[in-house]
């Protein structure tokens, strides 16, 4: 039996999950008993651990449906009792056994003893067949999963690729913008779904989309994009690593009187509050986890260091958020606030309240906490770390900004016949193009920058003028199928807001485009873009290496085989030559 199951389990794809609470793909290496090791890559190491069946069913609660339809068509049927019971659980029922935590007891035992317990039979008997149940309808889930082609198509594609994932040790460019993707792992419900993740994160900024695709003659194909920013994160990577690459710099140069912006953008539910707020431990959001807690404690780091000591600074903090244009202070019973620019051209957010914080710890529970309840898809809600120096008229040193954007597929919805729906669509929009526009001019060197578009980047003003200013964007993807257009549209856009000229490179194996993406680079090379001379000089190049090539060739047939030259001029010169030779 042992052997039987082995030999249908091992090297099957299975859900598992960690003890931090993440659920990813792993694959069984053996059976023991009924412990399913398995094991699986993470930056570059197989691990592995050992996994009771019972978990893994746990994980897979359609295996129960599974199990039904293998033991109705089975003509040796373990016991009859649990086939009758497990086949009359209500869904809801089953859900709710899925919530619980994993126990070590099979959950169809556990289904047993809610309905039947009289006739649960004893667990040395059944679970032998149940095992075997277990293994033929893993296969089977294997083989019936939705868009298995296309899962099959991606393992095959992933399998290919070079990974270089990113490690704590790695050296941190300083630059002016910085937009960087963050990729969080499949939830429990996309697993539930058996959900695909068409999203590779190979590393050195590289990320990965495989769109899947069906042609006319309704063959499936993978559209794989690759994206290329300054940093890439896999569903691996922790807040702390995310942190360190992107927001940490930006504490630093706000020392050095600069105005720092951090902007976590991205689908609902794609990790923009997971990152910025904190990570979960169940239903409770560990604030001290996330961006803006980390950003606080480097801050106090630096107030403290003997460097900054002299500056006689003080950090302040204020959190806010916009919605439909309008601006309602978090730290004050959601005060409406106005937005006005003075004579001098700032602008002030009229009556916004600044607490002036004295400890890190004091900064993350209010604000962070506030975060975790009063943050909403439809809403930006900011984050401000202010230094003023401790003169009469508390001079404003450096500021930071903390920025989780409205969820961006909310900015594109218009299928709603709500009027306040489409206002808050249209506000959503409006601002996100605004800022897209900002960072552009920013990335640019610009004289112009369009503040003035959206409520968002009117407040965000000084951070976006002066010679100090830095930017980072983290963009957000969920790794699911279903949001494979979302996740798309994310990613134009940080490529866009980056303004990467290069940034987007379609992986093609036509031709065409390739010879497109040769022209484009070499007229970058040869700084001749935009210039009419261009292909004519490309043209040149061509025929002289062409001409090179075949000069080249000639020689080598002449001197080894001395065979008579190709010319026929020259051959019939030789011929002459020859025969007077003779
Ligand atoms: N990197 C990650 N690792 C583990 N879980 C994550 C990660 N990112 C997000 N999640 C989980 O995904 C769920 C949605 O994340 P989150 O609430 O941060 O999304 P969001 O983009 O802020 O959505 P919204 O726009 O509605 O605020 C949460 O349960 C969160 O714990």
């Amino acid at each position: 039996m042992e052997n039987n199951l082995s030999r249908l389990l091992v090297g099957l794809s299975v859900q598992i999950s960690r003890s931090d609470g993440r659920v990813h793909s792993a694959s069984v290496k053996s059976v023991d008993n009924s412990t399913v090791m398995v094991e699986w890559h993470e930056r570059n190491i197989c691990r592995g651990k050992g996994i009771e069946l019972s978990e893994l069913c746990t994980l897979n609660p359609e295996l129960l449906d599974h199990i039904n339809a293998i033991t109705s068509k089975n003509p040796d049927p373990p016991t009859p009792a649990p086939e009758k019971v497990s086949a009359t659980i209500p869904n809801q029922q089953r859900r709710k056994n899925d919530a619980k935590p994993a126990t070590l007891q099979p959950f169809v035992h556990e289904a047993i003893k809610e309905n039947e317990p009289e006739k649960m039979p004893p667990p040395s008997t059944a679970r032998g067949p149940y095992n075997t149940f277990v293994c033929l309808s893993l296969q089977f889930l294997e083989a019936s999963r939705p868009n298995q082609k296309f899962y099959e198509m991606i393992q095959d594609f992933r399998e290919t690729l070079e990974i270089t994932p990113l490690s704590a040790t790695d050296l941190i460019e300083p630059q002016r913008i910085c937009v960087c993707v963050r990729k969080r792992p499949l939830n429990k419900q996309e697993v539930n779904k058996k959900e695909i993740d068409v999203v590779s994160v190979p590393g050195k900024g590289a990320l990965l989309v495989h769109e899947p695709k069906q042609k006319v003659d309704l063959t499936k194909y993978l559209d794989n994009q690759v994206f290329h920013f300054d940093y890439s994160f896999d569903e691996t990577a922790t807040n702390e690593l995310v942190y360190k690459f992107t927001a940490k710099p930006l504490v630093q140069s706000i020392f050095e009187g600069g105005m720092a912006t951090c902007f976590a953008y991205g689908q609902t539910g794609s990790g923009k509050t997971h990152t910025m707020g904190g990570d979960f431990a169940g239903k409770q959001q560990n604030s001290a986890k996330g961006i803006y807690a980390l950003a606080a404690q480097d801050v106090f780091a630096y107030l403290n260091h003997r460097r900054y000591a002299n500056l006689d600074l003080s950090a302040y903090v204020s959190f806010f958020e916009i919605y439909n244009g309008k601006v309602y202070d978090l730290l004050h019973k959601k005060a409406k606030l106005r937005v006005l620019e003075d004579d001098r051209q700032q602008v002030q957010v009229v009556g916004l309240e600044e607490v002036c914080v004295s400890s890190a710890e004091e900064n993350v529970t209010s604000p962070c906490q506030t975060s975790a309840n009063a943050n909403s898809s439809r809403s930006h809600a900011i984050l401000q770390i202010v230094l003023r120096r401790n003169d009469r008229a508390t001079t404003l040193h450096g500021k930071f900004s903390l920025v989780d954007l409205a969820g961006n597929e909310r900015g594109t919805d218009v299928s709603s016949n709500d009027r306040s729906t489409l206002v808050e669509t249209a506000e959503i929009n409006r601002s996100l193009l605004a800022l897209k526009e900002c960072i552009r001019s920013l990335g640019k060197n610009s004289d112009h920058i369009p503040f003035r578009m959206s409520t968002l980047t009117k407040v965000l003003r000084d951070s976006f003028i002066g010679e100090k200013s830095r930017t980072c964007m983290i963009a957000m993807v969920s790794p699911g199928m279903a949001s494979c257009e979302y996740t798309m549209n994310t990613l134009r856009y940080a490529n866009r807001a980056g303004d990467l000229v290069q940034a987007m490179d379609q992986i093609s194996y036509n031709i065409e485009e390739g010879l497109s993406d040769l022209i484009d680079h070499s007229k970058k090379l040869f700084g001749l873009y935009k210039s009419k001379y261009f292909f004519f000089f490309f043209i040149i190049i061509i025929c002289s290496v062409e001409n090179l090539l075949a000069l080249c060739f000639r020689l080598y047939c002449c001197t080894l085989y001395r065979i008579l030259p190709l010319f026929s001029l020259r051959s019939s010169f030789c011929l002459k030559v020859s025969t007077q030779t003779v």
